[in-house]
């Protein structure tokens, strides 16, 4: 079976969300544990990551040092943070695989997705990245011209643009290492967004994908038979924050789709893995699991996880 892991950025930090490399390589580790005991049980792995917080810190950093090093645009953030975190996983599997009895190679694709020039969502930011900050820093750094959002009781983010990935440029490179035997870390943070320029050229855009879309996409151009979706929760939940708060289990892709538009999940965080795994589901009637890191071997043999189903 051929297994399309997505590794959230927010479940590759703390509970604080400041991803520092401590925290980042555990996550790793508890990842590439299961990645391993899927490899011993003969399943092929393709393994992309978000990178929300992230890109955000570095663009923190990048913003800070402007007047001693030269400022580099988003897009160049979010492939410093493709290679890191490819890095950090193909680290981390190394490590789990030495003591184990099957050997595997891996490889970190720099992965270009293109966008459209014209899509919304360069005009409307929608994309948290970064640390989150009390209001009174957030209306400051508005003051300057971000855009920032209220997260709830987290405090707020800043939110940058985010258009729909709409293929993956780079997915012959990725297609001909999976072929090779190569467990294959790509698309990380749904990939560098870059847009067709009128003359035919590419040139990247300041942007973050939502890296779960780029993973359903990644999923569906890499005939994955199941995508799982790894977060820092166990299941999609309805009613979250309630008392009537219920996890899901199997549930039909119109069932999900359903308690989507009846506003369950909130945008930016469980919004697009939903909506990411419904349309993996949809187009390829493959099944797609929404789970925590530590449950990731359980969620591929169907028993962890909001399971999401065709029928
Ligand atoms: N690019 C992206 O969506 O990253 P996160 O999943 O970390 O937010």
């Amino acid at each position: 079976m051929r297994v399309l892991l997505a590794l959230g950025g927010n479940a590759m930090t703390n509970a604080d969300g400041r991803a520092r490399p401590e925290d980042q390589i555990a996550a790793a580790g508890v990842a590439m544990a299961a990645v391993a005991g899927l490899l011993e049980h003969d399943h092929e792995v393709v393994i992309t990551h978000g990178n929300g917080p992230q890109v955000g810190n570095l663009l923190v950093k990048n913003e800070l040092a402007a007047a001693v090093v030269p400022p580099v645009p988003l897009d160049w953030c979010g492939a410093q943070t493709q290679a890191t975190l490819g890095f950090v996983l193909m680290d981390a599997l190394d490590h789990e695989l030495a003591t184990r009895s099957v050997q595997r190679r891996s490889a970190a694709v720099v992965t270009r997705t293109l966008v459209d020039a014209d899509d919304a969502g360069f005009t409307t930011p929608t994309k948290p990245i970064g640390r989150h900050l009390p209001e009174a820093d957030a209306r400051l750094l508005m003051s300057h011209g971000e855009t920032w959002e209220d997260r709830g009781e987290k405090g707020w983010r800043r939110v940058v643009a985010s258009p729909e990935p709409l293929e993956i440029l780079d997915a012959p490179a990725v297609l001909a290492l999976i072929e090779a035997g190569f467990v294959v870390v790509a698309n990380g943070g749904g990939g560098i967004p870059v847009v067709r320029r009128p003359d035919g050229s590419l040139g990247g855009v300041e942007a973050v994908i939502d890296k779960d879309l780029g993973a359903a996409l990644l999923a569906q151009t890499t005939e994955a038979d199941v995508l799982v979706i790894a977060t820092d929760v166990p299941n999609a939940v309805i009613g979250w924050g309630t008392p009537d708060a219920r996890p899901l289990g199997t549930v039909s892709v119109a069932e999900l789709r359903g308690h989507a538009a009846d506003g369950h999940f909130a945008s930016g965080s469980m919004g697009p893995k939903v909506d990411a795994i419904c349309r993996f589901v949809e187009a390829t009637g493959s099944r797609g699991v929404i789970t925590s890191l530590d449950q990731i071997t359980a969620a591929v043999a169907g028993d962890a996880g909001t399971v999401v189903v065709p029928e």
